[in-house]
């Protein structure tokens, strides 16, 4: 294989993130992710193991579409307690040179204003270390949470993810000239106000007028990542992101649409090799395939089947407590469409929501799992990327740190000496550790360039 691998450790700043009810395995320090040490001892861990990054998600409410009500999810910890996932990373950056983070943030709800200058910040403090996983949300009790009744239909979120990219683009790349901050300390002038804009952006959902507050960061516009192949969210991840995080087991599904994603962003004008794929491996690693198979055994014994059942039946729209049908009738359409792809009559391998019921009990339901030694760990990896045109992956954990902690020990040392892996972190932002050196910027052909024209067309 001549690719180099991308590694993100997949988390959420919360108690229950995937492998629901493994935080009370003695093993697992879960319960102190409100303990600054818990994200400070993670991040020296992924440095240690040559991470690009910590990826993080998030979501706005709670899952109460399993039995139509909050109990099940709050019983069994499903992602609720959930603290904010920005608030971490400067901690985790202080203890790290080259780690960069991932921060997930839906742009249903937040005003693009606001949170334009947190990612500027976040930029500002990492020195470049910033990408941001953009999401359309799928919880109706987020809606709830922001003022609406019930949410916004699917293609209209999308509609709005594009107008909120436009004006975070205008914000970051086009509100400060390059050459706008002046630090002159003898004429006492820090910056020149004829080289600071307004944006004067007026769309079907936002009015700003601006200029940012925020003074262009190393990389202006965050490494942009994005997670939902719906055929709208393809058409959103061709035209913005550079780093696509597609979910499930079902690799000809994931074959096919990466393949889909890259020959619309190519049409689009846009180099497909500046967008990298990743998805969700569960690695549960042994010195003996025995020991692997042994420690997964021990992990299901704690892994609680209900939760599994919430956490689908909020992605999905179906309540798994009540369903009665044979298949999914596609009426869930309004929540994760990608999960409706794979299980509905119409996937490409359809399968009953019994046998749907059944896989949801066990660890790692929610992406691919490789157990065994590291050497079988490594080459599951590695067919997996060439077979399927993967760049990477986000390692989704059973008990933390315990699983990083293995990958890092064992499998990243076999990565590297197969010559797959960094040994040493590329110096430079992230978009550069991603993309070579000198791609500080969003290329010339991304839409966001566009909008550095507003410094020409405006005052
Ligand atoms: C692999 C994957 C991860 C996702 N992670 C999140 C997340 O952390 N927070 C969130 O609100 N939505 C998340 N989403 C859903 C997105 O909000 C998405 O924009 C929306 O549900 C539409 O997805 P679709 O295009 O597949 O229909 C994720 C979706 C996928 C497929």
């Amino acid at each position: 294989m001549s690719k180099q691998l991308h590694l993100n450790a997949f988390e959420m700043n919360c108690l229950g993130h995937l492998a629901h009810g493994l935080w009370s395995h003695p093993a697992d320090q879960r319960r102190h992710y409100t303990d600054l040490s818990f994200w400070t001892n993670l991040a020296k861990l992924l440095e240690r193991g040559k991470f690009d990054a910590v990826f993080i998600a998030d979501v706005l409410g709670i899952y109460d579409v399993y039995g139509e009500g909050k109990e099940p999810a709050v019983r069994n910890a499903v992602q609720i307690p959930a603290n904010d996932p920005s608030l971490v990373i400067p901690p985790m950056a202080a203890v790290t040179k080259h780690l960069n983070f991932v921060v997930t943030s839906a742009t249903t709800y937040e005003h693009p204003y606001a949170f334009a200058r947190r990612i500027s910040t976040l930029d500002h403090l990492t020195k470049g270390r910033i990408a941001w996983n953009i999401v359309t949300s799928y919880l109706p009790n987020a809606a709830q949470n922001f003022g609406l009744d019930t949410m916004i239909g699917h293609d209209e979120r999308y509609d709005i993810a594009d107008e909120y990219l436009e004006v975070v683009y205008k914000l970051w790349e086009g509100s400060w000239q390059e050459d706008a901050v002046l630090t002159d300390k003898k004429n006492r002038k820090y910056s020149d106000p004829s080289k600071v804009h307004s944006i004067r952006h007026k769309g079907n959902y936002f009015n700003v007028q601006g200029p940012h507050l925020s003074e262009p960061s190393l990389q202006r516009t965050p490494v942009l990542y994005q997670a939902g192949t719906s055929p709208r969210g393809k058409v959103f991840a061709a035209r913005h992101a550079e780093g696509i995080f597609i979910g499930g087991t079902d690799t000809a599904l994931m074959k096919k649409q990466i393949a889909d994603i890259r020959r619309q962003a190519e049409e689009q004008g846009r180099d497909p090799a500046q967008l990298k794929f990743f998805t969700g491996l569960t690695p549960i690693v042994g010195a003996t395939k025995e020991e692997a198979q042994r420690k997964l055994e021990e992990f299901t014994s704690y892994y609680l089947h209900e939760g599994g059942l919430v956490h689908f039946s909020s992605g999905s729209g179906y309540d798994l407590a009540s369903y009665a049908q044979d298949y999914f009738d596609g009426s869930g359409n309004n929540h994760v469409q990608s999960a409706m792809d794979r299980f509905s009559k119409n996937a490409l391998n359809p399968r009953t929501v019994k046998e749907i019921i059944a896989s949801l009990s066990k660890i790692g339901s929610m992406g691919l799992v490789a157990v065994g030694t590291p050497e079988e760990v490594a080459d599951r990896m590695e067919q997996l990327v060439e077979d399927v045109g993967l760049d990477g992956f986000n390692i989704m954990q059973v008990v933390s740190p315990g699983t990083l902690e293995d990958f890092v020990d064992l499998v990243v040392p076999e990565l590297q000496r197969r010559g797959i892996y960094r040994k040493e972190y590329q110096e430079g932002t992230l978009r550069e550790q991603l993309f070579g050196q000198g791609n500080r910027l969003l290329p010339a052909s991304h839409p966001a360039a566009s909008f550095r024209e507003l410094s020409v067309n405006s005052s």
